[in-house]
């Protein structure tokens, strides 16, 4: 039994979308601006209306209320959204957020938002969906303003989820990250996801 299972998935303006994903699995999708990307994702984390089946370890989405979707189906955005002046209270334990790891300073998460540089609030962002340990991170061109060597720690951390049991689904511009780290690539063009290079 597949780990994520997607049937025929439809937002509008998206065509009807279905694919798979294991355990410890990078499935990519990559395709023009304004194809739909960012529409899929969050459809599946059940953010606008859409029609379909979305199975999480053989369980249906409409089991789960909807705070238990989120975290277990993490969303990252490609442009996150901050409530409160600063990232300490958007997280529940932040002593134990692993900031180094993404290269962030000790004091970030006590410094106004409004200063620090999008790179460093997209890693905020991306530890803030991984905190509450998501069995699934739906990431939205999470290296899109980094430098290569923050690109690589986000990629460990990336990998270190998936080995820990997640499975990951990635849009990124970067078709080289996505020769790193897919499993599976899709492509989206115009609404409607293809599979690439024989994937199913
Ligand atoms: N709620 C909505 N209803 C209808 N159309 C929408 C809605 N939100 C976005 N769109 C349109 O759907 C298309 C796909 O948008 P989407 O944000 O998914 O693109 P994308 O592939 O993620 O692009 P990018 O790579 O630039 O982020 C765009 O033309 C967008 O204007």
């Amino acid at each position: 039994m597949p780990y994520l299972k997607i049937q025929t998935l439809t937002a509008p303006p998206l065509q009807p979308a279905s694919l798979t994903m294991e355990r410890r699995e990078c499935v990519t999708i990559q395709g023009p601006s304004g194809s739909g990307k960012s529409l899929f994702l969050r459809a599946i984390a059940d953010l606008d209306p859409n029609q379909g089946t979305v199975q999480l370890d053989g369980k249906d989405r409409n089991d789960f209320t909807a705070p238990k979707w989120r975290e277990q189906v993490g969303y990252l955005a490609a442009e996150p959204g901050w409530w409160l002046e600063t990232a300490r209270p958007h997280f529940k334990n932040p002593v134990e957020v692993p900031l180094a790891k993404l290269h962030l300073d000790k004091d970030i998460l006590d410094r106004p938002l409004l200063h620090l540089s999008t790179g460093e609030r997209q890693r905020l962002a991306l530890l803030r969906a991984m905190e509450p340990e998501p069995s699934v991170l739906l990431l939205d061109e999470p290296t899109a303003a980094l430098d290569p060597e923050s690109t690589q720690a986000v990629e460990h951390l990336i990998r270190s989820f998936m080995e820990r049991g997640g499975a990951i689904l990635l849009v990124s511009h970067d078709a080289e990250q996505s020769a790193r780290l897919a499993d599976k690539s899709y492509r989206m063009e115009k609404g409607q996801l293809h599979t690439v290079g024989g994937s199913s």
